[in-house]
């Protein structure tokens, strides 16, 4: 922070001296220029000096402001995180702190946002965006030389009619409607480049964040190792719309009304005098500066707007994906609940945002229309009523003539100053959908360097914040699988086992078993690459060697071919040198094969097989999908827990005849027996790795079941002996 903050002081020391230079050069230059354009182009350096001056201290003053909460907050953190003693994670945390408190607003943090933003949507000089954009400011420019050809040609019109001149009123008439077909053809060409530029920038950003957003498990991070974003969806599919809308707009919206304030005020200060236009701007401004403070901050409130529409989306997508359960429970009053308070947060706010727009509009209204237009009459009126230097004296036509040039060009003028006015509420509301989309953006950078931050809801508090901070575990690739001190932690902090060590060769099947909530997915969830590995060495096979089935498995969009090679395509499984009768053995194996039969399109019938395929058929099409992939290593991961005995026995033995080694989680006991190692956990965050022998557990679990029978027998035979006993 500190250079930045030397970087902004420096100037402005070293500007008192050249400051008083450049002023005294300017008053002489002022005062030894005799035209009024010229004199009026000094005022006009004069303004932009002072305008200078003023925003460098009121930087300065922000940079300090900013330096000396961010050291406030960073003595804040470091207490608090006192007992790590790690700068690197205090600096990390006040950096996210403040990363939290971030306001939407137009500083230095927007146009770093939106630079970024813009050099993702404009990716170079020759690319076709720029390429539209040239040509949009081309009919820009045009349209503002038509629309001042048309002012002129408004004041001679009116001229031929006031001195009852029909011939030439006729011929003036021609004229206004030959100009009117390039006017409206440069129109229809602004409205294209405007809606074909918001979809181009929308579609660079799109293809941009989907192809980070589905690189290195980040969509997996964003959702469940993370807390910053909560819908990622309405981010990409709405808030990206809106941006690239906004700027879209923005452009026209902006670009047109300076380049017409120019050209209009060069070509009055022509026929008024420069002062007269000076002066005028300079009430502008000071009435603009007095509207901007009165403004609210109408992009803080459009991030909140949308953030609120997110979450009112998910809680309806929620209620969509459990559907079923929720009617089963009979939970429609309990949603219904939910949702009103959804959507009753978000129109409060919408609300809000209309009462305060309404007020603002009506002072915006006020200054602009009514205030300015008072100040244009009075400028257009100087001609008449003032006879300037070196100008000759005018009849009543030429009179005429040039009030309705100006009174028309300063229409325009006043307009386009408006249009940048209000166009200040569009850069607010532009500056949200930035700050939302820079977020997100944010975010999967920190998740693909391996940053989190999640709020930690453990009872072991500060321990396990600093050891996610830390993640600082050796991943090696290996044809084997070995955990060599690895602690098992949830995103949430809390230590399920505190250094896991065992080792696993190919064709020794594991069966991990213990409680629930012992962290035996999780486990699987370390190997598999979704969570990171806090602290020791785990060497493990690339990812495509292991395959993972789950409870509920996932069923893709698409073909029934597409249930069983997912996550293939068709052209992948043709490469591999597979055919749907291959496809076929394999669901011969765990007799699905009446499945293709059943749809009348066969392999290429399409349905949502989430609901038209029980839990068991689906468990079934997931171990198929196994089959197909033949991969070194399976997690299973209870994935057997709707299919009879018969099937399971199936799925096992085809799964080793297959080659694959398979790791298992699940409480039944008929799958020990496939096994020949064991990892157990007792939830207490202790576990034994050992060799299996089903025959011999499974006697020893007999009896001890047998025994435990007995011994609940116990006090009844205890009661009973007394009872003899009495008698
Ligand atoms: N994305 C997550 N965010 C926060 N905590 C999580 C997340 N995933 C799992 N956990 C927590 O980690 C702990 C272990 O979960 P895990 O799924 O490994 O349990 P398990 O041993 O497989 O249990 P079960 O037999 O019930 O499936 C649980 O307390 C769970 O709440």
């Amino acid at each position: 922070m500190a250079p930045a903050q030397s970087k902004l002081a420096t100037p402005i020391l070293l500007r008192e001296s050249t400051i008083r230079a450049v002023v005294s050069q300017l008053t002489q230059l002022y005062l030894s220029n005799r035209t009024r354009i010229s004199r009026a182009v000094y005022i006009t350096l004069f303004v932009a000096l002072i305008n200078r001056v003023r925003n460098a201290i009121a930087e300065q003053k922000a940079a300090s402001a900013h330096d000396a909460a961010k050291r406030s907050e960073r003595k804040g953190t470091t207490s608090s995180v006192s007992t790590a003693a790690d700068d690197q994670d205090a600096a990390a945390a006040a950096a996210a702190a403040a990363k939290k408190k971030k306001k939407v607003e137009l500083n230095r943090e927007f146009f770093r946002s939106l630079l970024r933003l813009l050099r993702i949507v404009v990716p170079g000089w020759r690319s076709k965006e720029t390429r539209l954009l040239i040509s949009h400011s081309f009919f820009l420019v045009l349209r503002t030389l038509i629309s001042l050809k048309v002012a002129a040609m408004d004041g001679a019109i009116v001229k031929a009619l006031v001195k009852g001149n029909g011939r030439e009123f006729l011929m003036r008439i021609v004229w206004w409607m030959l100009i009117a077909v390039p006017a409206t053809f440069t129109n229809s060409m602004l409205s294209y480049h405007q809606a074909e530029l918001s979809l181009r920038y929308r579609t660079r950003l799109t293809q941009f964040i989907h192809d980070k957003y589905l690189s290195q498990l980040t969509f997996y991070g964003i959702s469940a190792l993370d807390d910053r974003i909560k819908n990622p969806d309405q981010l990409i599919a709405v808030d990206v719309a809106k941006f690239s809308n906004s700027l879209a707009e923005l452009y026209s919206n902006l670009a047109k009304p300076i380049l017409d304030m120019t050209i209009y005020t060069l070509s009055l200060s022509k026929s008024v005098g420069g002062e007269g236009v000076v002066f005028m701007a300079l009430l502008v401004q000071l009435s603009a500066n007095v509207m901007r403070v009165l403004t609210p901050p109408f992009g803080k409130y459009v991030a909140d707007e949308a953030r609120l529409e997110g979450e009112f989306r998910f809680q309806h997508s929620r209620l969509i994906d459990h559907a079923e359960e929720v009617a089963l429970y009979a939970g429609h009053e309990a949603e219904k609940d939910t949702l009103d308070k959804g959507y009753f947060t978000l129109i409060k706010h919408v609300n809000y945002i209309l009462r305060r727009r309404f007020y603002h509009g009506f002072m915006e209204d006020f200054v602009i229309k009514y205030f300015w237009g008072a100040l244009g009459l009075l400028l257009c009126s100087v001609p008449v009523f003032v006879k300037l230097p070196g100008q000759a004296v005018l009849n009543m036509g030429d009179r005429t003539e040039s009030f309705v040039t100006n009174r028309r060009m300063l229409l325009g003028a006043s307009d386009a100053f408006g249009r940048v006015m209000f166009s200040y509420r569009e850069i607010m509301e532009l500056a949200g959908y930035t700050s939302r989309v820079a977020s997100l953006l944010d975010v999967m950078d920190d998740i693909q360097s391996g940053h989190f931050e999640k709020k930690l809801v453990s009872s072991s508090g500060t321990e396990n914040n600093e050891a996610v901070l830390r993640g600082r575990g050796k991943v090696v690739e290996s044809t084997d699988i070995e955990f060599i001190d690895v602690p098992i932690i949830s995103p949430n902090g809390d230590v399920l086992v505190k250094a896991l060590s065992f080792s696993l060769k190919q064709g020794d099947h594991l069966l991990v078993v213990g409680p629930n909530g012992c962290g035996k997915s999780s486990l699987f969830r370390i190997l598999g690459g979704l969570w990171p590995v806090y602290g020791g060495t785990v060497h493990k096979p690339p990812f495509t060697d292991i395959f993972y089935i789950p409870q509920r498995p996932y069923l893709s969009r698409g073909s029934l071919r597409q249930q069983i090679i997912y996550p293939d395509g068709l052209r992948t499984m043709r490469a591999k040198g597979v055919s749907d009768a291959d496809l076929m053995a394999v669901l011969r194996m765990l007799g699905l094969e009446h499945l293709v039969e059943l749809y009348p399109e066969g392999w290429d019938a399409e349905a949502e097989w989430r609901d038209v395929l029980s839990g068991g058929l689906q468990q079934r099409v997931a171990m198929a999908r196994l089959f197909y992939h033949r991969p070194r290593y399976a997690i299973l991961d209870e994935c057997t827990s709707s299919v009879t005995l018969d099937t399971e026995k199936a799925m096992y033995e085809n799964a080793k005849a297959l080659g694959i080694t398979l790791m298992t989680v699940s409480h039944r006991r008929s799958l020990w027996k496939y096994h020949s190692r064991i990892l157990q956990f007792d939830g207490q965050g202790n576990y034994v790795f050992t060799g299996l022998d089903a025959e011999k557990r499974l006697a020893l679990e007999d009896e001890k079941e047998d025994l435990d029978v007995l011994l609940r027998q116990v006090p009844e035979l205890e009661r009973r002996i007394e009872e003899l006993t009495a008698l």
